[in-house]
């Protein structure tokens, strides 16, 4: 953890020098096997750091959760944090934190965002710094990271300075996902998000019949519910857009099914039949039956 943080910090700490090392550092992890990358010149990370690593037995869970939005991963991932202690880390919500704050960096990040790109790798590591750091100082252990990384340059470099124990790559039929996809609300106040589809498919051709409640929100978030920029495009192109999608996460996925640490998880319908089955293949069965005998 601690390493993550030089990395990030490193990363983060601004200025045309920091760019250019930043720069470096994410094409030598691309170009390089990682551990060549860091041990050549200029990488922001001394091979000596790698060895005080601890190993997964010494400290908390470093999850990542996978999958294409809409898909759950917020719920499932912060629902897994509090069972296990450890902080859901969603760099979605990082921007959006920051997209409320008044500065460039807001404005050129309501520019991205609405276009529906990716931030910066620089930004990125930027925000997630000082998330580490808040979290460091307030004493958190482990983490379940949501919406990062995005790419393989970001896997690489994640890879770089801490071990990654489990990927978590959640999936749902496809017509559900849009169809969820476009049910998304956030209220304008609070930050929460919320899903006004309610999902009733049947079984056929062999899959299996699919029912999701609506995640609707209390009365007082109801009159500032918000469509996402991105989601009214994607009403025009949900299709096209979850396509994309997964297109572009395949290639994250190969590198953690490389490492042998991915877990496949389909989803076979809401909460109440996806959560006790994600704690069986999680092997997490247990620990939540501690957690409700001890509340
Ligand atoms: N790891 C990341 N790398 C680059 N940009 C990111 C990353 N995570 C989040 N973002 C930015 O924040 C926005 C919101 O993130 P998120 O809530 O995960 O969005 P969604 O799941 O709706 O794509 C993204 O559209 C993207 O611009």
């Amino acid at each position: 953890m601690a390493a993550v943080q030089r990395l990030f910090r490193a990363a983060a700490s601004g200025g045309a020098a920091t760019a250019a090392s930043m720069r470096r550092m994410t094409s030598l992890a691309t170009e390089q096997a990682p551990s060549a990358a860091a041990a050549s010149t200029g990488f922001p990370f001394k091979a000596e750091e790698k060895l005080t690593r601890r190993s997964a037995a010494e400290r908390n869970v470093q999850w990542v959760f996978l999958g294409c939005p809409g898909v759950g991963k917020g719920t499932y991932a912060s629902r897994l944090s509090r069972l296990l202690g450890v902080p859901h880390i969603a760099t979605g919500d990082l921007v959006r934190d920051e997209l409320t704050s008044i500065g460039p960096l807001a404005t050129q990040l309501a520019e991205i965002v609405n276009q529906g790109k990716l931030v910066s790798d620089e930004i990125i590591f930027n925000l997630l710094s000082k998330r580490l750091k808040k979290g460091e100082d307030q004493g958190e252990s482990g983490f379940i990271l949501d919406g990062f990384p995005r790419t393989v340059k970001q896997a690489e470099i994640l890879d770089e300075v801490t071990d990654i124990d489990m990927v978590v790559n959640l999936k749902l039929r496809e017509d559900v996902l849009v169809e969820k996809c476009l049910g998304r609300r956030i209220c304008n106040q609070c930050g929460k998000n919320f899903n006004l589809a309610c999902i009733d498919v049947k079984g056929e051709n062999g899959l299996p019949a699919i029912y999701m409640a609506p995640l609707l929100p209390p009365n007082n978030c109801m009159s500032k519910l918000i469509t996402l920029t991105i989601l009214k495009r994607w009403s025009e192109t949900g299709l096209r857009y979850t396509m994309t999608w997964y297109g572009a996460s395949q290639p994250v996925e190969d590198f953690y099914q490389k490492q042998g640490k991915l877990l496949e998880f389909d989803l076979p319908g809401g909460i109440p039949e996806s959560w006790p089955k994600l704690l069986h293949v999680l092997n997490l069965e247990d620990q939540e039956e501690l957690k409700l005998a001890a509340a």
